[in-house]
């Protein structure tokens, strides 16, 4: 007769934790989900089951693991997981990061991305002007007289230096209506990363308990129609006999309009530009926050950086992008900040698109899946002294982000990773050499402990809880 015990392993779902009725392990999700995660996956291993609520989750915690659910069963596992708030205003049809990989729109947007925005030439092209807002950011800080709040700059030069890729310019309102853009991209990011009860139960999501799903529509909306303001007034003046091509992202994708062979539509112009505004701005700016305050906390690592890029660039105050190259040491500090802080602790959520075995495990069609590279990067039997901020563990190794070494995939791996690796490898290095080459850096006395606090906030990207404040000093 058949029991539970008779159950052949493969028919049985990975080890988990015990589970509360119709809450399932909801509770134990916690404020920090990646912390949570790793927690429990001590006891129940590098593959974990949980319930929340109405979903089945699994969550990855090892490299074999992550190579398996990435790279070996990618096809099965190359699905977002879409949350209930997400599905709004378009997105489904339009998104690049929400699209199934098995559609004809996701490979195309894909193609579009690898071959025309984020390839070495079209980099090269639109370096002057990110160049031009590391500019000014380095006068900013040159004119900060006492302390400033650090993080606060990193984020609006990163956000300008991605409005520049994408569109040459801020964005055109005014500092005002950049607040208002920056204030949609937070909200944005803050509200997608709020468990909802939507997703937990499906039957709740007509009525939008916690009213996420209403933010999104407000913040997403005002997005679209900050984009589609700056696409109109393009196409305007595209139509100047003495009109001058800029090297932006915008032209290159207007140059693919309809007729030609990528056939793109405004419309997913449009959400794919709102797609990487989103994508890259804020995690970018958190992992610089996170790189300067390290370097705060290690001013050993922050001399050998600077002797570096003294050596190097020397008096010239801006690195060349194509300068990085040259610089180990700089390359091995931004390694460690994204093994140390990665800002996307889980990725983003896929879905199983059908039944499948892991490690000889039952995992059943449409399981919600996580991978939690907080707990790899982390890990003391992969890294020595994991909770030590060390740039050196890098010099000798032949690990990098790109997604072939599984015990770093802070950009995740396979079908579905990050397409901005490029630009965002641009972005850090030189934003952090900009920093640390020209100024000196001083805590605020009496704050030291606060602002250097390692302590992070939950959301799309991973934020420093207490903003960093440092006075700069001209070197
Ligand atoms: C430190 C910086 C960044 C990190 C850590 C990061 C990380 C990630 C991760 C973990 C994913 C999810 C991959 C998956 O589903 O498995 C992702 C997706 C994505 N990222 Fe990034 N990213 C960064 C910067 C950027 C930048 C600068 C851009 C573009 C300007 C960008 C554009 C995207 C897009 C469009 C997707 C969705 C891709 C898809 O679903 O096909 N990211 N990123």
């Amino acid at each position: 007769a058949y029991s539970w015990w008779s159950e052949p392993r493969r028919r049985r779902l990975p080890p988990g934790p015990p589970r509360l009725p119709i809450i399932g392990n909801i509770l134990q999700l916690g404020p920090n989900p990646h912390k949570s995660f790793a927690h429990l996956a001590k006891t129940y291993g590098p593959l974990m089951s949980l319930h929340l609520g109405n979903q089945f989750a699994v969550v990855v915690s090892s490299p074999e693991m992550a190579t398996e659910v990435l790279q070996k069963q990618g096809l099965v596992f190359a699905n977002p997981f879409n949350p209930v708030a997400k599905r709004v205003l378009g997105q489904d049809e339009n998104s690049v990061g929400m699209l199934p990989s098995s559609s004809a729109a996701w490979k195309k947007l894909r193609r579009v991305a690898r071959e025309k925005l984020f390839s070495f030439q079209a980099l090269q092209a639109s370096q002057a002007l990110r160049h031009e807002r590391l500019r000014r950011l380095i006068d900013r800080v040159g004119e900060c007289r006492g302390a400033m709040n650090v993080g606060e700059a990193t984020f609006t030069t990163m956000s300008n230096i991605m409005l520049a890729t994408l569109f040459s310019a801020d964005y055109g309102g005014g500092a005002a209506a950049s607040k208002v853009l920056r204030e949609h991209v937070n909200s944005y990011t803050r509200y997608i990363g709020l468990p909802n009860i939507s997703d937990f139960f499906p039957i709740f999501a007509p009525f939008d308990p916690q009213g996420i799903k209403k933010k999104m529509i407000h913040h997403l909306g005002g997005l679209l129609e900050i984009v589609n303001g700056m696409i109109e007034q393009r196409l305007r003046a595209r139509k100047d006999s003495n009109y001058q091509k800029k090297n932006d992202f915008l032209e290159t994708l207007l140059d693919l309009i309809q007729g030609h062979e990528y056939d793109l539509s405004i419309e997913e112009i449009k959400h794919l530009c709102v797609d990487l505004i989103i994508a890259g701005s804020d995690t970018s700016a958190a992992t610089t926050e996170w790189a300067m305050v390290e370097l705060l906390l290690h001013p050993d690592k922050l001399a050998k950086l600077k002797a570096e890029l003294k050596s190097v660039i020397g008096d010239q105050t801006m690195l060349e992008e194509s300068d990085i190259s040259r610089l180990p040491y700089l390359q091995a500090t931004i390694k460690e900040v994204l093994r140390y802080h990665p800002v996307a602790p889980l990725l983003a959520p896929h879905a199983a698109e059908e039944e499948t075995q892991v490690n000889g495990y039952l995992i059943p069609k449409n399981t919600k899946m996580f991978v939690n590279v907080w707990a790899i990067t982390r890990d003391p039997a992969i890294w020595k002294d994991p909770e030590r901020f060390e740039p050196e563990r890098f010099l000798d190794k032949d690990i990098d982000f790109s997604g072939q070494h599984f015990e770093l995939i802070p950009f995740s791996s396979g079908r579905r990773i990050c397409p901005g690796i490029p630009l965002a490898s641009r972005m850090l290095h030189c934003m952090v050499a900009a920093l640390c080459h020209n100024f000196d850096w001083e805590l605020e006395r009496g704050n030291e402990c606060k602002r250097l606090q390692r302590e992070d906030v939950f959301g799309l990207a991973l934020q420093k809880k207490t903003p960093l404040w440092a006075i700069p000093i001209k070197v």
